[in-house]
């Protein structure tokens, strides 16, 4: 199961081996419990181990396996980010699409030795989601030949990025172009913001660390602004576009190429938030099956909590979405590399599919794996309110992603523009132009389900279901979106009246290719015994999924009300079907203790002893009076008994 989770039987074995590798580096190991250091100190902890790596690495993985990179910083350097987080998430990628080769060759080897470390600087103050209305400004100096770049006022100042405040000394900055008076919006700008030998920043910056947050903090997400800050003609990234010395401008292939850093993580975070959901969900679980609570039968012992139908109903149906986002999300990577091959070689013809692709996928999987996560948390009463259990850390990571790399509803309104699109092919009768992606859109729908019917049908009557609801949603919202159009209402206003139901549109089409994905991955496994578990839990995702959006089916009559039942019935057969299954599907992932960080997960299900041990190391134990007490709440007694 760990082949079909990681990819293959190699890299689960390699996982393996540097987990084991790494349980024998104790100078890798934390030096204490997370929760229990200050921000400075987790910042101190995390550049030690860093350090370590850089010189070790070699020793223990194979660094240009991106694969192998990513299980090593999750096992040593944990989720909660490190100095050097988006150096390799978004730095380097965006260096590796977007300069040319003659700017690769001066700044990516130096990059990858990390004798410079950067970061991405496009948010700014006021404006994140709006890219087009960021106000940093890169003028053209003809005289010079250099840009000049500078924050005109607060709002201007960049906010947010990834490790920007401290510790990197190089940014790829997002600056509206101006050349002679002309802007030519948006581009990336390679810029040094400290002096390499002493880290000050130099002169015309203003850099810092925006303040903790509600998790990430290892990570010193900064502010930047620019004083006329000068830097060279040849720092704008010129894969794709160019500037002369004369300052004529050769405008990219595709108007959006220059967000291809962007595309890159939402292809890669939806493994990242199946990772966490699946480790929030193997210590529920583990936990689930070692607290007893009460009794089903009175004559019986207290029973393991994970046999209660509802923490059944809590834990597992977000197991088969953990390990439907891998699977998506695998396939997503496959299409984003494919896409950036292309790309280099000039071919932008699938970029809008990658993109209305990704951005559905980042706001569903995002928003999915949060409530699972707070379901595991609840699932493990008042120990999971404790950061002992680790949830609340995973959960504050995880929603990260709701919000970065385009908030998700705004990503979910791109997807439905292409969705829009789609519609009026179909309306127009021109199906046939159809990507593949949405081609279900321009086929014939029976006029109701037959999922009651033909129950060994694999799960093409499932399919068919979810392609029915979400064909009759993009239909239903382009209808409303041209009807308002039609009636003389401005597009844009038209398009926000219709926007809800437009994101339904986009949610439906992203969970059908999430099921797709799935079922796809189901019917390449060989091995028997594998392919039973995981059509189990396909079974409980299909039909847990439906249940999820009846409303839908059930408008039209597509699906009947004893249909209905019938879907819960599968449900519930499924729960009991899972249930022998439900530690064994986590522990798939073979998550090592290191990794997981949760007292109250540990393989060894050792939790009440844990417990007490990590509460007794709880600082506030050092001494039995505090001085809080002394100085305050002594002296309060006192007086009051006076
Ligand atoms: C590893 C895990 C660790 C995880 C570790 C993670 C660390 C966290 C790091 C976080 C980093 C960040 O957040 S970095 C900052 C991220 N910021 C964002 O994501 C900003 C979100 N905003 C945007 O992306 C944009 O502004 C967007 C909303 C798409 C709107 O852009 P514009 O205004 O330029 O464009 P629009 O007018 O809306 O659309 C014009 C057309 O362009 C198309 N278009 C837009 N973007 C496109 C794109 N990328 N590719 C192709 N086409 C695109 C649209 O579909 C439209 O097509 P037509 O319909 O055909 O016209
Ligand atoms: C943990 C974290 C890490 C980050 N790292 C980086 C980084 O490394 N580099 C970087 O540059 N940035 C980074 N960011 C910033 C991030 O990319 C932005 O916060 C994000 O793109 C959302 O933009 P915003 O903050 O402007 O939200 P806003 O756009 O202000 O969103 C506020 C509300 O307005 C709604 N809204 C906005 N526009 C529309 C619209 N057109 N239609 C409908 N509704 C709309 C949104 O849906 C939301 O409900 C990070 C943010 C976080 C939280």
């Amino acid at each position: 199961m760990a082949a079909q989770i990681w990819g293959s039987e190699k890299r689960a074995r390699r996982r393996r081996e540097i987990s084991a590798k790494i349980a024998q580096m104790p100078e890798l190991h934390d030096s204490k419990p997370l929760p229990f250091m200050t921000r400075e100190e987790k910042i101190m902890e995390s550049a030690r181990k860093l350090t370590i790596l850089t010189e070790k690495m070699g020793q223990i993985i194979d660094p240009t396996d991106p694969a192998e990179l990513y299980h090593l910083n999750n096992e040593v350097l944990g989720l909660e980010g490190n100095p050097m987080a988006l150096h390799g998430v978004m730095f380097i990628p965006a260096l590796s699409a977007q300069a040319s080769d003659e700017q690769q060759a001066k700044w990516l080897p130096r990059a990858l030795r990390r004798e410079i470390i950067g970061t991405y600087a496009q948010t700014e103050l006021g404006h994140g989601t709006n890219l087009q209305n960021l106000e940093t400004t890169a003028t053209y100096d003809l005289a010079t030949q250099e840009f000049v770049l500078h924050t005109p006022q607060i709002t201007a100042l960049k906010w947010w990025p990834g490790n920007l405040g401290k510790s990197s000394n190089y940014a790829v900055v997002v600056a509206h172009m101006i050349i002679k008076a002309k802007n030519y919006g948006p581009h990336p700008f390679m810029v040094q913001l400290r002096d390499e030998k002493t880290h000050e920043p130099l002169p015309g910056i203003t850099i810092g660390d925006i303040g903790p947050k509600m998790a990430y903090n290892i990570v010193d997400n900064g502010f930047l602004g620019f004083n006329k800050y000068r830097i060279p003609r040849t720092n704008l990234l010129m894969r794709h576009t160019k500037v002369e010395a004369d300052g004529t401008y050769i405008k990219p292939p595709h108007a959006k190429i220059n967000y291809s850093a962007m595309v890159h993580v939402r292809a890669y975070m939806l493994t990242g938030q199946a990772i966490m959901l699946a480790s929030a969900l193997n210590i529920a679980t583990r936990y689930s099956s070692v607290r007893r609570q009460g009794q089903i039968d009175k004559s019986q012992p207290e029973v393991k909590v994970l046999e209660y139908q509802t923490q059944q109903h809590r834990l597992f149906p977000s197991i088969a979405r953990a390990y439907a986002f891998q699977f998506a999300g695998a396939e997503t990577v496959k299409l984003y590399e494919h896409v950036l091959k292309e790309m280099k070689s000039g071919n932008v013809s699938l970029m809008a599919d990658l993109h209305a692709l990704t951005s559905g996928l980042k706001s569903v999987v995002t928003y999915q794996t949060g409530e699972g996560i707070e379901q595991a948390r609840m699932a493990c009463g008042g120990h999971g309110y404790s950061m002992a259990s680790y949830i609340s850390e995973i959960y504050g990571v995880a929603i990260g992603g709701c919000t970065y790399e385009g908030e998700n509803m705004v990503m979910l309104l791109q997807l439905a523009r292409y969705l829009v699109k789609s519609a009026a092919l179909v309306k127009s009768g021109q199906s046939s132009k159809l990507g593949p992606l949405v081609a279900y859109l321009g086929v014939k729908s029976e006029p109701t389900s037959l999922i009651d019917r033909i129950p060994n049908s694999g799960f093409t009557e499932y399919v068919k279901t979810f392609q029915h609801v979400s064909k009759r949603q993009t239909l239903k919202a382009a209808d409303m979106f041209f009807g308002l159009m039609e009636k003389g209402e401005k597009r844009e206003i038209a398009w926000n009246k219709c926007s809800v139901e437009l994101n339904r549109a986009s949610r439906l089409h992203t969970r059908l290719f999430i099921v797709e994905a799935f079922v796809r991955r189901v019917n390449e496994i060989a091995d028997i015994r594998i392919k039973e578990a995981l059509t189990d839990l396909l079974h409980l995702h299909v039909n847990y999924e439906l249940l999820d959006i009846a409303s839908y089916a059930l408008e039209d009559g597509f699906l009947s009300a004893s249909q209905l039942d019938y879907i819960r019935d599968q449900v519930y057969l499924y729960l009991g079907k899972i249930r022998p299954n439900a530690v064994s599907l986590l522990d798939s992932w073979e998550f090592s203790d290191i990794e997981l960080r949760s007292v109250l997960g540990r393989r060894d299900g050792n939790v009440y002893e844990n417990l007490f041990k990590w509460a007794k190391s709880s600082p506030l134990n050092k001494t039995d009076v505090l001085s809080s007490v002394t100085q305050y709440l002594k002296p309060m007694m006192e007086k009051a008994r006076l």
